[in-house]
């Protein structure tokens, strides 16, 4: 399978990269492009992948019926996918949208009819092979093709089958959530500099309590609430932090947070 990333950004960079570091897809059946060429030259020249001067051009060298990921922001796809609707049709591509708020339906309104579309929301922590995807396929795509981004994904991490009307909550608690997750650690270490840890060691700390906790929540099938109680000794120190922190509005500051990704997911795909 030849995969072409249009978009050499964030996303797309993290996925080449944990592509090329796990050794799914050798770097030659891999080509990137970006607006002025600069990111896609420098990740070809870090990874080993193609880095083509066009869009035509990549969808030229990934197809016949190779993989097109668009992995530009959302209000660039409508430009950069009708120039390119008879040439994805013409070489049988399979086209994968990483675009938030972007429904299979706005981007089968910028290409031929029965062009097979996939929409993906991946997350950034493909970057170590430890990302989330999820997967939606139009009328068009077979399940061999939807089963070939989900082992595409997988390879990078984890990767599910969702309906795409699950996918504005979904995006909220594993597309967005990296960066929630980040803020969480921050606030552990500044929390802690302020009672005297040095800043770097004080982050090495926080986020290596969040590994190992999802690990033993997905490894040894621990909910949070079981996970919770086993630290929280009665009268000691964890109980008194947890209350502390639901005094301070913690739970309705990180739902309101997941309803507002949801809000404007919505909008971003109203236009
Ligand atoms: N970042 C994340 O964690 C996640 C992002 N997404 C989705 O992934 C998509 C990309 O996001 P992200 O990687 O963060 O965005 P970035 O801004 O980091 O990257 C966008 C890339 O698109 C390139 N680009 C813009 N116009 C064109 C064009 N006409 N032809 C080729 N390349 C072009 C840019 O080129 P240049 O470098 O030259 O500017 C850049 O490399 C978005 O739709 C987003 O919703 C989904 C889940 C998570
Ligand atoms: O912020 C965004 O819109 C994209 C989608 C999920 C993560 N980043």
């Amino acid at each position: 399978m030849r995969v072409g990333f249009i978009g050499a950004g964030n996303m797309a960079g993290a996925i080449v990269r944990g592509i090329v570091a796990e050794g799914t897809l050798p770097a030659e059946d891999l080509a990137v492009t970006s607006a002025h060429g600069r990111s896609a030259q420098a990740l070809a020249r870090e990874t080993g992948v193609d880095a083509p001067g066009s869009n035509e051009e990549l969808v030229e060298r990934t197809g016949p019926r190779g993989v097109v990921v668009l992995a530009v922001k959302p209000h660039l796809i409508a430009e950069v996918l009708e120039p390119l609707g008879d040439l994805l049709a013409e070489q049988d591509s399979l086209v994968v949208s990483l675009a938030a708020g972007t429904p299979l339906a706005t981007l089968e309104s910028f290409l031929p009819p029965g062009q097979a579309v996939v929409r993906v929301m991946p997350n950034v922590n493909a970057l170590v092979g430890a990302g989330m995807a999820a997967v939606c396929g139009n009328a068009s795509t077979s399940e061999d093709q939807v089963d070939a981004v989900v082992g595409l994904f997988e390879t990078v991490g984890s990767a599910i089958v969702l309906a795409e009307r699950d996918f504005p909550a979904y995006t909220a608690i594993a597309g967005s959530a990296p960066a929630f997750a980040a803020h969480f650690v921050e606030a552990l270490a500044r929390a802690a500099v302020r009672n005297g840890l040095p800043k770097m060691l004080a982050t090495r700390i926080a986020a290596q309590t969040m590994l190992g906790t999802a690990r033993t929540m997905l490894e040894r099938g621990t909910t949070p609430a079981q996970l919770a109680d086993m630290v929280s000794s009665p009268g000691g120190t964890t109980i008194a932090g947890s209350l502390a922190m639901e005094d301070a509005g913690f739970s309705p500051a990180v739902v309101r947070g997941v309803q507002a990704v949801i809000d404007r997911d919505r909008e971003i795909a109203a236009g």
